[in-house]
């Protein structure tokens, strides 16, 4: 990130990224910061238009779309694809300047090669003697010329393969949340717009969201409520990742779309995960003091394609409230 303002334009952009915190109950914390600050100074439009839309559909912005959105926009942006290109172009750097070396060198040879042919006369053997030492020594250099070439594309072939382990990294990254390891909001609006392209039939939506979330954080911390949500998200993921895309909507909730399931097959496995999550037993590291259970609510619904995915969202999440309401730690199928 550059920025070149006078002290006065940054002085002013502090203030309102200051409010924007203060507004949002956001700790000032570096990443919070810069995303606020990017959003303030109003220069990377992907944040101020993310951010707009969370406004105007009433979401929280809270720390969770802040990580989010700092790894989407700015550090993906910057260092990691930065660290990628770097390597990339070091190992185009070091291969073309084998290649030219090994190309001068064969130019050169074969001029050896040519002028010492003209040369070899059967009637003067001395000189075809050491027109052919000539040649032997030529010959010997270019082959030691071809082995370091060999040597480097080899080296070269190793390197590219690192690189490409990086980029699918990266992207791999670029996708999923950090916390949870779920799919994140840009692989489900890329997911569900080819499903829908491909007149993918009845996709399910599920919102799972944690009951009471807010009391185990107060009573057992932060630290100890992200493990529990890591090890719920992965408990949803294994009923589900086989058949459909579990992503994490926002702080602690989560979408599953699976297409091609009718609401019986899709309450079902509602179901599976609810159960699946009920039984996790979660003990406490530090003391061995088992902690108490954790339950998710569950509200079904079907993707509509007149309402689009946000609707759809707004309806999963009007069944998950009723799942709330009527008790928690159940499946509500609208
Ligand atoms: N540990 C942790 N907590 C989070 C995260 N994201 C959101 N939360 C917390 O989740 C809690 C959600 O609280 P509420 O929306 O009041 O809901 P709840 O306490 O789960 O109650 P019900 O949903 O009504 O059952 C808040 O305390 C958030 O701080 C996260 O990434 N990690």
């Amino acid at each position: 990130m550059k920025y070149q303002d006078t002290i006065e334009q940054a002085e002013s952009k502090l203030q309102k990224t200051l409010v924007f915190l203060k507004q949002h109950r956001l700790a000032a914390s570096p990443i919070n910061y810069s995303v606020a600050y990017e959003y303030a100074s109003g220069e990377n439009d992907d944040i101020v238009n993310c951010i707009n839309k969370d406004i105007n559909d009433g979401c929280i912005i809270d720390s969770f779309l802040m990580e989010e959105l700092y790894r989407q926009f700015i550090l993906s942006s910057d260092e990691s694809s930065e660290k990628v290109v770097q390597h990339a172009s070091s190992i185009i750097n070091s291969t073309q300047r084998h290649t030219q070396k090994a190309q001068r060198d064969s130019g050169h040879y074969a001029n050896i090669l040519d002028e010492g042919l003209l040369l070899l006369n059967d009637s003067d053997p001395e000189s075809s003697k050491q027109v052919i030492e000539k040649l032997i020594k030529a010959t010997t250099y270019a082959k030691k010329t071809q082995q370091m070439l060999f040597k480097a594309l080899q080296q070269a072939q190793t390197k590219s393969n690192e690189l490409q382990q990086q980029i699918d990294d990266l992207h791999a990254n670029r996708q999923l949340d950090a916390l949870t390891g779920l799919y994140n909001r840009s692989v489900m609006s890329q997911t569900v717009d080819m499903w829908v392209n491909n007149d993918t039939k009845n996709i399910a939506a599920l919102a799972i969201n944690l009951d009471h979330f807010k009391q185990f954080n107060d009573n057992y911390g932060m630290t100890i409520g992200n493990v529990i949500l890591s090890k719920v998200a992965q408990k949803v993921k294994s009923y589900v990742s086989d058949s459909g895309l579990p992503v994490r909507l926002a702080g602690e909730e989560f979408l599953v779309l699976i297409p091609d399931a009718n609401p019986v097959t899709a309450k079902e496995i509602a179901e599976k995960v609810r159960v699946g999550v009920e039984k996790l037993q979660f003990i406490n590291a530090k003391n061995k003091e088992r902690l108490p259970k954790i339950t998710v609510s569950i509200g079904v619904t079907e993707y509509c394609e007149k309402i689009g995915l946000d609707g759809t969202i707004q309806k999963a999440t009007s069944a998950l409230r009723m799942a709330k309401a009527t008790g928690r730690n159940r499946v509500y199928t609208d």
